[in-house]
């Protein structure tokens, strides 16, 4: 494994770390013992000092084909040197409509129009503009509250953490958006502790929403959004039948259903998305993470034809939806997304990955027993193990485990609070299951 570029960090001084403002990041203790990569290939991170980290979290959930694989590389590389950038506003390019017809023949149903962002973030805010424009488009412009659900990650936009239900996302930003409501989250730890795949508890859970509805009337709600399966929150699977029950409840009311997909697209639940998995065709359908491998920024909405011709009235010359980015449909994202889905398809890795799941289940809930663990939850190539807070308080736990992890165990982690998360690239071999899972008990201990 030669990287092409030198190790940068050894020539990183400390005050050359001042500058970047990290995201999502405890910057100083990072900024006193930083944790660098600066190659990767496969399932692996090289840092400075040589050392082979395994990916235990396909980077932040997104590079379900592994790292620097070929193709992809080659495709960026290609139109790097061939189309740097084109705008997408009243012009574009061949391979954006190529690959928005690729992403719509993988998702089910009608899910057949693709609108480009360059994140989650920008996806779910996309989703939610497209909701509310929609019953406007419709004439029934009082549908406007939209309902997320406790615990819910949708990303960082104004949008996103209004309907989403991490309350350290929310809590710094002022009064957001108004006029939207929460479905309860669908976790409890008595009923469903160490399950797999989807618990036998929960879908009542649903019936929540006929609640909201009794409240507002259905007239005032234009959508739900919900993760099929919460990720950011430390992975809670839906209970078997919850998401049918909000299909079924939406369509009761006239209600729109917004899967945000951005964790579980692209093979992370073994299909290429979750509505796949749980047969329930949602309205709207965000993607990001996976749909370029990690290698690209890239998101967007998958809609279903009926929402996207809602739109396509009034003069030809004009303009239907006044919403998008300068670097919608982005030449490099999108020669990366085309080789990406390539990938999946030659190596079948969505199929990989169902097949894999009884095995990494089987793994990772062996870690029962161990000093601290309260559950663990598999789903997929999906897992969340919560940890007993230390006395100090909630995360410190997480925090230690993930830094321990990086430093004295060669694996890249993600952690949620106290919750170890495991994500790994879908390429993962059952040995290297094995080594994940090992390393994480061992970290596990080291943290006891
Ligand atoms: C369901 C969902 N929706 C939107 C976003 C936002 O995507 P962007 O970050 O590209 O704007 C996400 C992102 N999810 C995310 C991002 C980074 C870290 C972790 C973690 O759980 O460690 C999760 C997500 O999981």
């Amino acid at each position: 494994f030669q990287p092409t570029i030198h190790p940068l960090d050894a020539s990183l001084a400390p005050n050359d770390l001042a500058a970047f403002w990290m995201p999502f990041s405890a910057n100083r203790s990072f900024k006193q013992r930083p944790r660098l990569v600066v190659g990767a290939e496969g399932m692996h991170y090289l840092t400075g000092e040589g050392r082979r980290v395994i990916d235990g979290a396909a980077g932040l959930w997104c590079c379900n084909a592994g790292h620097c694989r070929e193709p992809i590389v080659k495709a960026i590389q290609g139109q790097a040197a061939r189309l740097d950038y084109a705008p997408s506003f009243q012009f574009s390019h061949p391979e954006a409509f190529t690959l928005a017809a690729r992403l719509a023949a993988l998702a089910p149903g009608d899910l057949d129009h693709v609108f480009f962002a360059n994140s989650g973030s920008e996806a779910v805010d996309t989703a939610l503009k497209i909701a509310l424009a929609y019953w406007q488009a419709r004439g029934r412009g009082s549908k406007t509250r939209l309902i997320g659900r406790e615990r819910g990650y949708h990303g960082v936009g104004f949008g996103g953490i209004s309907v989403g239900g991490i309350v350290t996302n929310r809590k710094a930003f002022g009064t957001l958006l108004t006029g939207v409501d929460h479905l309860p989250h669908t976790y409890d730890r008595d009923r469903q502790a160490f399950s797999r795949g989807e618990p036998d508890w929960g879908a009542h859970l649903a019936d929540e929403l006929e609640r909201i509805v009794a409240l507002h009337d259905a007239s005032t709600i234009a959508a739900v959004i919900v993760e099929p399966v919460a990720g950011s929150t430390g992975v809670l699977p839906p209970p078997k039948g919850y998401l049918q029950r909000l299909r079924a409840i939406c369509d009761k009311h006239d209600i729109l259903l917004i899967f945000d997909e951005v964790i579980t697209g692209f093979g992370r639940l073994g299909t290429a998305f979750a509505a796949e998995r749980y047969g329930v065709v949602p309205d709207l359908m965000t993607f990001a993470k996976g749909v370029t491998s990690g290698t690209a920024p890239m998101g967007g909405v998958i809609a279903r034809a009926p929402i996207h011709d809602a739109f396509m009235q009034g003069p030809e010359h004009t303009i239907e939806l006044f919403h998008g980015y300068t670097y919608s449909a982005h030449p490099l994202a999108c020669a990366a997304g085309l080789a990406t889905l390539d990938v999946y398809r030659d190596e079948g890795l969505f199929g990989r990955a169902a097949e894999l799941e009884a095995a990494f289940a089987d793994a990772v809930h062996g870690l029962k027993g161990l000093s601290n663990v309260l559950d663990i939850r598999t789903v997929g190539l999906a897992a969340g193990v919560d940890l007993a807070p230390k006395a100090e308080g909630p995360g410190r736990r997480g925090y230690d485990a993930m830094v321990a992890a990086f430093h004295d165990h060669d694996m890249m982690l993600r952690v949620a609070g106290d919750t170890l998360a495991l994500s790994p690239p879908l390429i993962v071999t059952e040995g290297q299951i094995g080594e994940l899972v090992e390393k994480l008990g061992k970290t596990i201990q080291a943290v006891a």
